[in-house]
């Protein structure tokens, strides 16, 4: 069950993971090879099995079992020394750690993380009215794909550190960032892609070798040494009032280095760099913005909700996220958004027990006492969006098909899309602040301008290593005339 090279060499996972489409070609496999077992287990290594069904991915994140992470995660450890809540693999350590930090993450406790959105919607709006307005007489083409990064990397500086650090402020990659750890994603990609180069990466005299140091002068090294300065400070101060991620990890008893080690972290997931793997968040802000503006009626559509709900005073400005999620079409354009382009595609394996277990009626053998010799169970999350459940028209963009679902099938649709952000013990915890952003940034910045895509034939440069590296997503910005 799987191509013949994967069982025996992580070799296939290495050539799919060279060619920067390696969702595609997970969810190929899975589609031929699936169907061999009640599970739609495959081989993509020698201990190494994937699968798109949704419940298999669920059943391997159940909080009930204190499951290990597989080997995979360690290679997302940014501090050489201290583990983040990603690359730490013992269940029982990262349960600790999760209940110090998922205080942080809460909307409804925390109501400065909406003011920090809010914040960064206006300072992208306000980018847009200063120097990306066309007009007849002159174009003036905006990169959204960078802009967006900008957006997501504003929005969690300014959750982590108070303020946001003003990449749309100053519409400029500071340190580098972007650029350098775009230019690294395929090579972390390829090492974590192969288990044994993943943990091989992974020692702490590999990492303090090649890895970012504070002294960088460019990329991620720069972000550490304003994380461990950030902390720093904060340790020295004896009134702590500040609203921020730190001063919540703080007041629940967690160490400088792991805050600072868990602030990166943090920053990691959510934007393009080479350790959680992420650029989740402008992925999800780009390619819906995309589906959406290159999707004639779709766009309309959206656009007379946006005009009818301001015409009749049910939304503010900048929008609530309450108010936001009581819009269907909204709602049905994020989530077909999430399904059509998952914005994370890791294998995230997880240890099969070392006794063996029953998944989803097919067995799979554990390991012998040696971790490394455990068979790992991961997660095809390109395929997992394109299942049954969502009809025959998977590979196209219909919001509409979360409207015409009846009570039943929306569950199952929204609990499958819901797994972008994994499930269970693991589960995103950053979840409702990205689902903030989200509700609100489409719906501000199409109230008052008009988008297209400058060349349909070219939208976008985008490449696959676990999270998207995309740019050049040249796009033409028009004032509304109708804004209200
Ligand atoms: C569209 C954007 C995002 C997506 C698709 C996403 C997806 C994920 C996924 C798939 C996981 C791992 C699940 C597993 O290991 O099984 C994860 C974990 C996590 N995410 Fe996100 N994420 C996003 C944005 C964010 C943001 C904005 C934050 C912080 C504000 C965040 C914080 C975290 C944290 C702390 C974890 C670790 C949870 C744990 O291991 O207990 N994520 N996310």
């Amino acid at each position: 069950m799987g191509p013949r090279l994967a069982s025996f060499s992580e070799l296939w996972l290495f050539k799919a993971a060279a060619t920067g489409e390696m969702h595609i070609h997970l969810a190929d496999i899975c589609s031929k090879y699936g169907g061999s077992n009640s599970a739609g287990l495959v081989r993509v290594g020698p201990n190494e099995l994937i699968s798109s069904d949704p419940d298999v991915g669920r059943h391997m994140s159940a909080t009930k079992v204190k499951r290990r992470k597989g080997q995979w995660y360690a290679s997302m450890k940014v501090d050489p020394y201290v583990d983040n809540i990603f690359s730490q693999l013992d269940p029982v350590k990262h349960d600790k750690l999760r209940a110090c930090m998922s205080q942080a993450f809460l909307m409804k406790e925390n109501p400065h993380l909406s003011l920090k959105i809010d914040g960064s919607i206006a300072s992208f709006v306000n980018l847009i009215q200063r120097k990306y307005l066309s007009t007849s007489e002159n174009a003036r083409p905006i990169d959204l794909g960078l802009v967006s990064q900008y957006f997501s990397l504003d929005v969690i500086t300014a959750i982590a550190f108070g303020a946001p650090l003003g990449y749309l402020d100053n519409d400029q990659d500071l340190f580098g960032y972007v650029k350098t750890t775009d230019a690294i994603l395929p090579f972390v990609t390829l090492c974590s892609s192969s288990p044994s180069l993943g943990w091989f990466m992974s020692q702490a005299w590999v990492t303090n070798l090649v890895g970012p140091s504070p002294q960088d002068k460019t990329g991620q090294g720069v972000l550490m040494a304003l994380a461990q300065k950030y902390v720093g400070e904060r340790y020295g101060s004896d009134s702590d009032d500040k609203q921020d991620m730190v001063s919540l990890f703080l007041r629940n008893g967690m160490s400088r280095r792991q805050v600072e080690s868990e602030i990166l972290a943090q920053m990691s997931s959510m934007f393009c760099t080479s350790f959680a793997g992420s650029d989740t968040t402008s992925t999800a802000v780009r390619s819906i913005f995309l589906f959406i503006i290159s999707n004639p009626r779709v766009y309309a559509l959206l656009q007379a909700e946006i005009d009818d709900r301001i015409r009749n005073k049910r939304i503010s400005s900048p929008i609530t996220d309450d108010e936001a999620r009581d819009m269907p079409y909204l709602q049905a354009c994020i989530q077909e958004g999430l399904r059509i382009w998952p914005p994370f595609t890791g294998m995230m394996f997880k240890q099969v027990n070392p006794g063996g277990e029953v998944i989803k009626g097919t067995f799979v053998p554990g390991g012998t006492a040696v971790d490394a010799n455990f068979e790992y169970k991961g997660h095809c999350g390109w395929g997992m969006q394109r299942g049954p459940e969502f009809g025959n028209d998977v590979e196209v963009f219909r919001p509409e098909r979360w409207i015409e679902a009846n009570q039943d099938q929306r569950k199952i649709m929204d609990r499958t899309v819901d797994i972008v952000f994994g499930s269970g013990r693991w589960a995103c915890l950053g979840k409702a602040i990205v689902r903030a952003e989200l509700n609100k940034v489409f719906v501000e910045l199409l109230r008052r301008f008009d988008m297209s895509v400058v060349d349909p034939s070219k939208p976008w440069d985008s490449k696959n290593y676990t999270v998207f590296v995309q740019n050049k997503m040249w796009v033409r910005i028009t004032e509304r005339k109708s804004f209200g």
